[in-house]
This record gives C-alpha cells, structure tokens and sequence, in this order.
C-alpha cells in the first residue's frame, strides 16, 4: 500500500524534524524599559488640574460667577436707585460734583433743587401723619355711599319686578362678587408667594445683567477684549482719572458717580466721538493735552487715534476719539478724479483736499494765500501741493511758475500748462528756479506800479522742495549766495518780498518743504504763509517750526502723526479752511490723486486753455546758437564784462536770453574754450577766445547750444 502513496512534496526527506521550518518570536526591544508606574494620587492631582484648568472649566466656572455676580450688581444698583428715589442722596451728590469740577453756579442750582426736594418730602410726610385719619373717614364714607346706592338700586329692580326680595339682589351680586375674588386671591396667593422671590431675582438679574455689572474677569471673553469699546461717559471719566493728575484723580473721585458731570454730550463725528470735557478747577488743558498717549491707552486706543484740541470755552478740552482702526481706512477719491466737470475759481473756491476727522469735506481757499507745506519725506507734501495745483489749473485765468527742485517728473503733467516748469536737482536748476523767483518779484513790482483798482490774474509761483534753494551755497558774479538766510541772500530776499506785498496783487508763492530746520526754512519765510501745512514730522520744535507757535499750544501735533502710516494725513493752520471755533488748526485727511490721475486732470485743464507754451529755461534758446550770439553781442571790443554780455544777449533776444545767469553764459563759455576770466576785479569775456573758439568748432551749435 505504501509504493501507492503518491507524496505531494517534492522532497519529503525535508520534513526531517531537525530541518523543520524557523518559528518567528516577537522578541521585545530591550532597550525600551517599561515605565514606571505613577502613583495613583499623582495621577488623580493630575487629572484634576487639567480638568480644572481646562478652557470649559474656566468658562463654566465664570458662567456662573457672572450670572451670581449679576444678581448681587442688580440688587445694589436697584437698592441704589430706591435710595436715591427716596432720599436727597442723589442732590447731594450732584452738588459735590459740581462743587468739585469748580463748577459754583450749577452747584447753588442742585443745592436749591435738593432744598426742594427735602420740602416736599416734609409736606408728604406730614401729609401722611394725617392720611389714616382721612383714608378711614373715606372708606366709611365711600363704604356707606355705596350701599346706599346699590340699596336704591335694589328697591328700584323690586318696584320694577314687584318682588321685595330683589331690594337686596345688587347688594348680594357685589358681595358674591368680592368672596369670588378672595377665592381668586386665595388660589393664586400660594403659588405667586412661592414664584414671587423668583421673579424678583429674576428682574434683579436682568438689571445687572444690562448694567454688565460683573467684573471684567467674569465676562465672556468677547465683551472681555475691550480693544476698541465704544466710547461712553464712564470709560471716558475712568480715563481721565487714571491720567495721573492729582487734582483731576481728586475731583473725579469726590464726584463718585457724578463724574460724568464733567462731560458734554458724545456726538458722532466722523469715524469716531467728540466729547467736550470740562475740566475742574485746578486742572489745566494742557496738563491732559500732553498726555495724550496715556489717554488714548486709557480709552483703548492708539495715541494717533485720540485728539485733544481746546475749544472756545473756559478750562474744557474737546477729545476726539476714533473708531478703533477707522484712521487706517482709506478715504474715497478725489472729486477732481470723480467728477470730470469740475472747474474751479481762484477768487471765490475751494480747493477739495480731503476730509477732516469729522468725516466733512475739507476745502482749502487759496485766494491771495501764500502757502508753507512741510512734512517729513515720502510723507504725500508733493501730492497735497500738486493737489491743490491741479485745483487751481481748472481756473484758465490762473499762471502757473513752477520749480521743482527733485525733478523726478512730479510735475511733468504741467507741461503745457505752466507758463514756467524748471525740473531738476542741480545747482543749476536750483539758481534757475531762483531767479524764476526773482521774476515773479519783478512782476509784483510792475503790477504794484499800475494804477489803483487794476485786476490781476493769479500768478501762483510753486517751488518744491525749496529747502534745497535755502541750502544752496553757490555765490553769483557779485558774490551774493543764492541760498541762506542773509540779507542778501536771493532765494531768501525774493520769497520775502513775495510774501510780503505779493498778496494783494496775486502773486503768490507755495512752497513745499521737507524736514524743517532754521536753516533750510529761515523763521521770516515760514512765518510770512498764511496757509500752514504739515504732515509727519519728527518734533514738536519741528511743529512749531512748521505751524507757529499758536497752533501747536492749540493742539496741532503733526509730530503726533505716524510717518509712514499716515501718509497724506496734514494739520492745516490757515484762515482759508473751516476751523471749529477755538481750534486754532484742523487735522486733514488728503485725498490722494496719483501721478495717472493727475495727469489726467492736468489734461482737463489744459482742454480749457488756448494752449500754452511752458518755458523750461535750459530749453530756452534752442534754436540759436549761443556762442555765436555771444561773439556778435561782445563785438569789437577786447573785453566785455558778464553782466553786460548778459544784458545784450537779454536784448538780442529776450525769449532766448532773458532768464540766463551767469552760470549759464558761464557754462556755454566754458564748453567752448572760452571761459570767462577776472580781470581788474571783474569777470570778463574775452572776445578772442570766443572768436578762437567759434573757429575751432567742429561741429557748430552742438557744444555750445544751451540744450
Ligand atoms: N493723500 C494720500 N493718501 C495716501 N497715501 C498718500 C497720500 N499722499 C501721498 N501718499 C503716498 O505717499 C507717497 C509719497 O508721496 P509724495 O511723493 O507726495 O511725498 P513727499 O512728501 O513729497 O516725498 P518727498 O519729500 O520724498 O518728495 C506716495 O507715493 C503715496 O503712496
């Protein structure tokens, strides 16, 4: 049998016990210890503070804090209302608080009303002494009337029904009437004494639960972040107290609740509150002025979201609070973006600048103005001019003379529409912007000179950037400095003349300015703008500088502005912009219209022209030759000095020549070969070297030409 067995291995030798197949073992690492084992109560300690520290924990816990907390802040602010309902508490407390802000007239008033309140209390005292005497009388007399008259009721139904019991059918319906009703009574009396108590902590509840009368831990953390509340009389009295001065901590806790006393109604204004506050005596407006930053922390702001200025009354400072995060919304467009048709009236408009804190548009007029923009750089001082510029180019009758000395195309869509445009940072253009100057002086001389009663179209001269003009150290032929604050410094001796008698027959001058300092803004010229503006700037001695003394000791901080975050944000002094009475400057919130923008508007203004050609002194003459004018205008004679070379190339031609300096005729000589030389103490051309070096020329015009 066993030859039959077929073996399904291939090798049954293989299941030798000693070959058989390898068991695996999960052998455990020997390197993992096994943990020890942790106490029970230690595991227990730990359990328990992880419940009891766990986030639902803590809410649960102040859950129900709060609620309890509600119930014990209700009952003391009703106690408190029947208190004061009752006694003459309430008087008195107003009288201390008026008494405490040093406010002596309203104080004689709640002490009257409090005399009339206690003897109106007497009379109903004494009222009520007598009261039981004739509440009893009364009753009887109510009591017995009524019979009566259901009696007569009675004999009259039983007239009428010829039955004598019904005399007494109305006396018995009233009777039925009231045992129904203490029945009623006697039903519900059970019950209501059981719920009653609830419902009275239930309504004490609610009292505390609108009060929030539950300390801030207790809060729900949403009503816990106070980042950005909204402004009321208590957060704003808590805040003035804690502002670290004395008498004002004094008087505000002598006021106790009354504190608010101090306060004027908070208005919306804007995207954010105004609220006059009156301070009591002893405490004076800047102490709380310079102390804005722990005022706007207090009301949980930011310091550049919080403004102090003083208003018209006595001892009161006026706080304007903003929304939280609301200054860093940006405000709408220009209406000269927006609104195409717009034009504009040099006498009689106003220039839409952008908005004030209010949220109200801010126009600035600039009619017979001269004007001082000053700010920190790449702070929007070129955008809030040009602004303004671009406004008035929608005037046709207004000229424009413009010099901009950074030159990097801020300006360039007034090509074509100023009659002047000098661009550029150099010495050069730096002395061609100052004589551009110089000829707005000339022109104010003329137009002063003409008959009384003569109109003037608006010649408004704009230098940006000037402090590089008051910087400027190069010295002309009779070595008076183009820049500096001497007398006889030119840019200085012309913005001076212009600021003094150009007013009155348009010849204004608008300045931009960066970083002021004495030297690059001398005293005179800042303080001769009647229009002050300022952005960011570093310091208040910055500010002074900048907007007068006035302004700043009125509240005007532009120091106070964050450079960078509050780019086109300015404080304006100036009696051509709607100040609130007794503020002595406005905090405005540019509109900002970009280089595109700009160009556009520039477009409109100059569709309303005839077209006009604006002069760029370096381009002027390019079609003559300068070196050949020269040689012709010096002529035969061996030397001619620079003036007069000057003053006949003027001459020759005005369009060309006019507007050439020295440095000018200088650079051309220079060019050439043919430099201007001293002799006899003066400076000089030589007529043989410019006739050398028109000769030598190799290709005429393109050295010498004044492109
Ligand atoms: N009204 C504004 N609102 C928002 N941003 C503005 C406003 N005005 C200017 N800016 C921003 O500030 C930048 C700088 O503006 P602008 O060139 O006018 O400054 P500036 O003070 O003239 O600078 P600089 O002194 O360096 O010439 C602009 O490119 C723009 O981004």
């Amino acid at each position: 049998m066993s030859e039959n067995l077929v073996h399904l291995d291939k090798d049954p030798q293989f299941l030798v016990p000693e070959q058989a197949p390898t068991v695996l073992t999960v052998v455990p690492d020997p390197v993992v210890q096994a943990a020890p084992v942790v106490p029970l109560w230690v595991r227990s300690g730990r359990a328990l503070k992880t419940a009891i520290t766990h986030e639902h924990t803590k809410t649960a816990a102040r859950a129900v804090a709060r609620h309890g907390l509600y119930v014990a802040g209700g009952t003391r602010i009703v106690a408190r209302r029947t208190w004061d309902g009752r006694t003459a508490s309430r008087y008195e407390r107003m009288l201390r608080a008026a008494e405490a802000a040093g406010n002596y007239e309203v104080a004689a008033e709640w002490e009257e009303r409090g005399q009339r309140f206690r003897a109106e209390r007497h009379r109903r005292r004494m009222d009520l002494l007598a009261s039981p005497v004739d509440a009893a009388k009364t009753a009887l007399v109510g009591t017995g009337m009524g019979m009566g008259a259901l009696i007569g009721l009675g004999v009259a139904l039983a007239l009428a029904t010829k039955d004598p019991a019904d005399v007494i059918t109305p006396l018995a319906a009233v009777v039925g009437l009231v045992s129904l009703l203490v029945t009623i009574v006697m039903v519900v009396w059970g019950p209501l004494l059981t719920i009653g108590p609830f419902l009275a902590l239930l309504s004490l509840w609610a009292v505390g639960r609108h009060q929030k009368a539950a300390p801030a831990w207790a809060l729900p953390a949403r009503e816990r972040d106070s980042e950005g509340e909204p402004i009321t009389p208590s957060i704003v009295v808590k805040a003035l107290r804690d502002l670290g001065v004395a008498p004002l901590r004094n008087a505000i806790k002598e006021m106790g609740d009354a504190g608010a006393a101090m306060l004027g109604p908070i208005r919306i204004a804007g995207c954010g509150v105004e609220v006059d506050v009156t301070l009591p005596s002893g405490v004076a407006t800047n102490e709380v002025q310079s102390r804005r930053r722990k005022l706007a922390e207090n009301l949980t702001r930011h310091e550049h979201e919080v403004f102090i200025t003083i208003p018209e009354a006595a001892r009161t400072v006026r706080l304007w609070v903003a929304d939280s995060g609301a200054l860093d919304e940006p405000i709408g467009p220009s209406p000269l973006v927006t609104d195409e048709s717009m034009t504009a009236n040099y006498a009689k408009g106003r220039a839409p600048w952008g908005q004030d804190l209010r949220g109200d548009a801010a126009a600035l007029s600039v009619y017979q103005r001269h004007l001082l923009i000053t700010g920190l750089s790449n702070q929007g001082k070129t955008a809030a001019l040009r602004a303004l510029a671009l406004w008035l180019a929608l005037d046709r009758s207004v000229e424009f003379w413009m010099g901009d000395l950074k030159g990097v195309g801020d300006w360039d869509m007034f090509d074509g529409l100023a009659a002047r445009l000098i661009q550029g940072p150099t010495d050069e253009h730096v002395i061609e912007v100052i004589e551009m100057v110089e000829d707005a002086v000339e022109e104010m001389n003329r137009r002063l000179q003409a008959p009384p009663g003569t109109e003037f179209p608006a010649l408004i001269v704009i230098v940006d950037e000037a402090q590089v003009a008051f910087m400027c150290p190069v010295k002309d032929d009779e070595k008076r400095p183009y820049g500096g604050a001497k007398a006889n410094s030119r840019y200085y001796m012309a913005a001076r003349k212009i600021h003094n008698q150009g007013r009155a027959v348009n010849v204004l001058l608008w300045q931009g300015t960066q970083d002021p300092t004495n030297e690059n803004l001398p005293k005179l010229v800042r303080e001769g703008a009647h229009t002050r503006a300022s952005l960011a700037l570093g310091t208040e001695s910055q500010a002074r500088m900048a907007l007068g003394d006035k302004a700043v000791d009125g509240g005007a901080a532009p120091n106070l502005l964050r450079p960078g975050l509050d780019q086109g944000t300015l404080v304006v002094a100036s009696a051509g912009i709607d100040i609130p009475k007794g503020q002595s400057s406005l905090t405005v919130r540019t509109h900002y219209i970009s280089t595109d923008d700009a160009k556009e508007i520039a477009e409109r203004a100059r569709a309303l022209r005839d077209g006009v050609t604006t002069l760029h002194t370096i381009e002027r003459g390019e079609d003559r030759d300068p070196l050949a004018d020269i040689a012709s205008v010096v002529g035969t004679t061996a030397r001619v000095r620079t003036k007069d070379v000057l003053a006949r190339l003027a001459k020759l031609n005005e369009d060309a020549y006019g507007g050439w300096s020295f440095i000018d005729l200088k650079r051309v000589l220079d060019d050439a070969g043919a430099e201007p030389y001293k002799s006899d103490g003066v400076m000089v051309v030589s007529r043989d070297r410019v006739a050398h070096a028109l000769a030598n020329r190799d290709d005429p015009g393109s050295a010498s030409d004044v492109a």
